[in-house]
């Protein structure tokens, strides 16, 4: 039985206290979570202030969407969790598409081309660099008290540590440029770029969160594939519906909107299953 997350607290490695920054003012850190998500949903429900982040050194039950897994790697990637109780960064499906806006901004502005897969991963070429969870905590009423988001990113790891199912499926930014990355200085980036687009969020709505996911994704005008769908359903990606939703045309010219669930990017040529709304 663990001791509670307070007990298990130690400094921070990035620089705390930044009253300046919307996103970590305050940032916790814990040696071992079993999930960042977990242990942030426990503190929010404790009183932890908006814009709290939490960061394990280690993550040993790194939760990943879908009910799968999150693999880290110790000292060679960020497992990172950050709280939002103001409306409208507590909408989960804002909170998503902001979160892959923010760290796709850091991962660019630190020299890495990179792209954004609906909803929310973050590519390097093919690969999967970044992946990122939101998860809401509800009140007694069911309204929603909280949402934490999570981003788990590879900064350092080598290929050959990625265990066999996700190599050549995944990557990290060391792996992918040949370059040396400092995970502080990385979390810096991606809490200074959290910080300003919530700001965005709160200041002027939506909708440049959306024209900016919009600018880095690679997912529209693609040909995807929903891989977890009642019914196959594949076309071309062709919008990003206000709402968040991937608007989708199938090969018979019909549009259907995917709220969720998971998505590959497919290579031409491919047979394109229909469905019909
Ligand atoms: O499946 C995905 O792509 C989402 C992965 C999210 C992983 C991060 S790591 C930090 C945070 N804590 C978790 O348990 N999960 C998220």
């Amino acid at each position: 039985m663990h001791a509670p997350v307070h007990d298990r607290l130690v400094a921070p490695f990035c620089s705390a206290d930044r009253p300046d920054r919307r996103i970590g003012r305050t940032v916790l850190r814990i040696p071992v979570a079993d999930s960042t998500n977990a242990m942030l949903i426990e503190l929010g429900r404790a009183g932890a202030v908006d814009g709290t982040v939490l960061v394990a050194d280690e993550q040993v039950a790194g939760r990943g969407k879908g009910e799968r897994s999150w693999f880290s790697s110790r000292d060679e990637s960020l497992c990172v969790s950050l709280l939002l109780r103001r409306a409208p960064g507590r909408d989960l499906s804002k909170a998503t598409l902001l979160a892959a806006v923010a760290l796709h901004e850091a991962v660019t502005r630190l020299g890495v081309p990179a792209a954004i897969k609906w909803p929310n991963d973050i590519l390097i070429g093919d690969r999967k660099v970044c992946g990122i969870l939101a998860e809401a905590a509800a009140t007694a009423d069911g309204d929603v008290d909280f949402v934490v988001v999570g981003f788990g990113l590879n900064v350092a790891i080598v290929a050959e540590t990625f265990p066999p199912e996700l190599r050549g499926i995944a990557t990290s930014l060391a792996a992918a440029t040949g370059r040396t990355f400092d995970c502080a200085a990385v979390l810096d980036a991606c809490l200074d770029s959290f910080s300003t687009w919530v700001a965005v969020l709160e200041d002027r709505g939506f909708a440049p969160i959306a024209d900016a996911w919009r600018r880095g994704t690679s997912t529209l005008g693609r040909r995807v594939v929903v891989s977890d769908s009642a019914v196959p359903l594949a076309g071309t990606a062709v919008a990003l519906a206000d709402d968040g939703a991937l608007v989708l045309r199938d090969a018979a010219g019909h549009e259907h909107l995917v709220h969720s669930g998971d998505i590959s990017h497919a290579r031409p040529p491919i047979a394109v299953a229909t469905a019909s709304r």
